[in-house]
């Protein structure tokens, strides 16, 4: 076992805001990623997810057949790898609904909705959330989805993504005499919608222009879906930076005919398409980005497409390719698995180990893995158990479990490990608290060397746009180089896979109807961010 070098790594408690005079750089930096995680648990590794949003509606004549509280409840267990903190459904009857119904609350879908709560939420359209908090605390009052009783009836809305200008934003809209019950951005854009676009409205509210005016005050980041009391909007900002696609619900049987050639019993939106088959519903295609679609009981339609500023390229976030997602979602006519083995493919042909065998750290890793085997020709076999129950809602450990770390979360196949030369492959490092523990895992199990090689690049700057990577300090690439990392964790090599790397992996089979606009966000490895840096940021 090799020993390890020193790093000044920040302790959780470091992140504490400081006095009002220490404001440099990276002291507000620091204040102002503590100020906007108030309230919310502490991450110890890896990167946090987003949320999710689903929406659905039925077709045909109303009272529908289609159960579609199961359905987005459903929908919502589909994403819930997205977020696990709190989840939430509204519903409307149609245009003469008094109320919708809602049902929210903290934890996971399961705990939260019952038969008896689903059988509340009656409906012939409704919308859904499970939220990881990047805004607002993890509580109750900031669950979504958000609902407000406008003027013109009922507006409830799910928001997966964060306003990168969300304060002169909400400068904005208190200005115009609108009040603000949460520090959410999601309920901003809530409010945002409902003022009245600058061109004004002749006959009655003008949703799309709402929606167009607020796309034009706020560039990114959102994927949304809107309902009113008898149609959803989807909207995905401008830039494309989260996801969201289309699905039809088709009858189970479609005989010899194709889901596009049935009529749809109901149309659903979602963040991811995994869902869909467990739902009945069949993939249709991806919201453009800055386009917004109309859904009612009679099919699906573009409303607009909202330009992008200066012609500047899509930036669709590169992790959810690398680590959010769900292998089975398509993005950009690509199936996420399959691109997270072409990382591994490229990654073997950039940082070849000579090795007995290939393996992962379960799950993220294991399709790069099983592309790095097939491009090496080094043999896959698995070395690390993976607990699934130690999942993010556990018990706060004591201080003696917590530096136990991961070894509570895998256990070594240690027949399979005994004097072999491994190389080890996880789709990415953020702050390093992973891979040391597992490395010892497998030296204790009889691995002779173990290769590390992460199949996303060295991440060195914060996200603005959603990902909690809160600051530069805590991610040790800033810290240690490669060979530096290796001798921390203890690796007997340890390689990244290079930025050039992993947008050739993410582009090589990528269908897009529009290539000359294709573009991927990079900017937690880069950092050249989308829209520039952003002039201010509301961290
Ligand atoms: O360098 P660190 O800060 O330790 O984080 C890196 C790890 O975090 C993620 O996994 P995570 O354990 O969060 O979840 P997973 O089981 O979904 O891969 C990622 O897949 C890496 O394994
Ligand atoms: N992860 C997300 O997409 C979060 C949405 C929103 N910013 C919130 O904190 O609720
Ligand atoms: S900075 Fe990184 S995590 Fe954030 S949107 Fe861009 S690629 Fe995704
Ligand atoms: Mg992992």
């Amino acid at each position: 076992m090799q020993s390890n070098v020193e790093c000044n790594l920040p302790t959780p408690e470091s992140t504490t805001p400081t006095s009002c005079s220490e404001s440099n750089g990276v002291e507000l930096e620091k204040r102002n990623a503590y100020n906007k995680r108030a309230g919310r648990g502490q991450v110890l590794s890896g990167l946090t997810h987003e949320c999710g949003v689903f929406g659905a509606i039925a077709c045909g004549d109303w009272p529908t057949q289609v159960d579609i509280a199961q359905v987005i409840c459903l929908g919502l267990v589909a994403l819930q790898h997205r977020g696990q903190e709190s989840a939430g459904i509204v519903t409307s009857a149609g245009k003469c609904a008094k109320n919708f119904n809602v049902h929210k609350g903290m934890g996971m879908i399961n705990n939260i909705f019952t038969d008896d709560s689903i059988k509340k939420l009656k409906g012939n359209l409704g919308i859904g959330h499970t939220r990881y908090s990047t805004a607002a605390a993890s509580e109750a009052v900031n669950c979504q989805p958000f609902v407000v009783h406008t003027q013109h009836g009922a507006l409830a809305i799910g928001h997966n993504g964060e306003l990168v200008n969300c304060d002169s934003l909400r400068r904005n809209v208190l200005e115009r005499g609108v009040g603000l019950s949460t520090h959410s951005d999601s309920e901003l854009i809530t409010q945002a919608l409902c003022l009245n676009p600058p061109e004004g409205e002749r006959d009655g509210p003008d949703w799309p222009a709402r929606i167009r005016h607020f796309m034009q005050l706020a560039p990114m980041s959102y994927s949304l879906v809107i309902m009113l009391k008898d149609k959803i909007y989807g909207v995905r900002d401008p830039y494309g930076n989260r996801p969201l696609c289309i699905g039809k619900i088709v009858p189970l049987d479609l005989g010899n005919q194709t889901p596009e050639e049935v009529p749809a019993d109901g149309w659903v939106i979602s963040s991811e398409s995994c869902g869909f088959l467990s739902i009945g519903a069949r993939y249709m295609r991806e919201v453009e980005p800055g386009e917004i679609v109309e859904m009612t009981r009679n099919g699906i339609r573009t409303i607009d497409i909202v330009e992008r500023p200066e012609q500047k390229k899509q930036a669709f976030c590169i992790f959810e390719y690398v680590y959010f997602a769900r292998s089975d979602s398509i993005f950009e006519g690509q199936m996420v698995y399959s691109v997270r083995m072409e990382c591994g493919r490229q990654l073997a042909r950039e940082a070849l180990v000579n090795a007995d065998m290939v393996s992962s750290v379960p799950e993220s890793g294991t399709a790069a893995a099983h592309g790095y085997a097939r491009e090496s020709g080094l043999h896959f076999a698995e070395v690390l158990c993976k607990n699934r129950y130690v999942g993010r809602t556990f018990i706060q450990p004591s201080p003696r479990l917590r530096q136990l770390g991961v070894a509570k979360k895998f256990g070594a196949l240690s027949e399979n490990v005994k004097g072999k030369r491994l190389v080890l492959i996880d789709d990415s490092i953020v702050r390093g608290n992973t891979i040391g523990p597992i490395i010892r895992l497998l030296r204790d199990a009889g691995a002779s060397e173990v290769h590390i090689r992460i199949a996303s690049p060295p991440l060195l700057y914060p996200c603005y746009m959603g990902i909690n990577i809160p600051t530069r300090e805590e991610l040790i690439a800033n810290q240690l180089d490669a060979d530096q990392l290796a001798k921390h964790v203890g690796a007997d090599s340890l390689a990244y896979l290079s930025v050039e790397g992993l947008v050739q992996a993410v582009q090589r089979n990528l269908k897009s109807a529009n290539p000359t606009q294709v573009g991927h966000c990079t900017a937690c490895l880069t950092g050249e961010y989308p829209g520039g840096v952003p002039q201010e940021l509301s961290w």
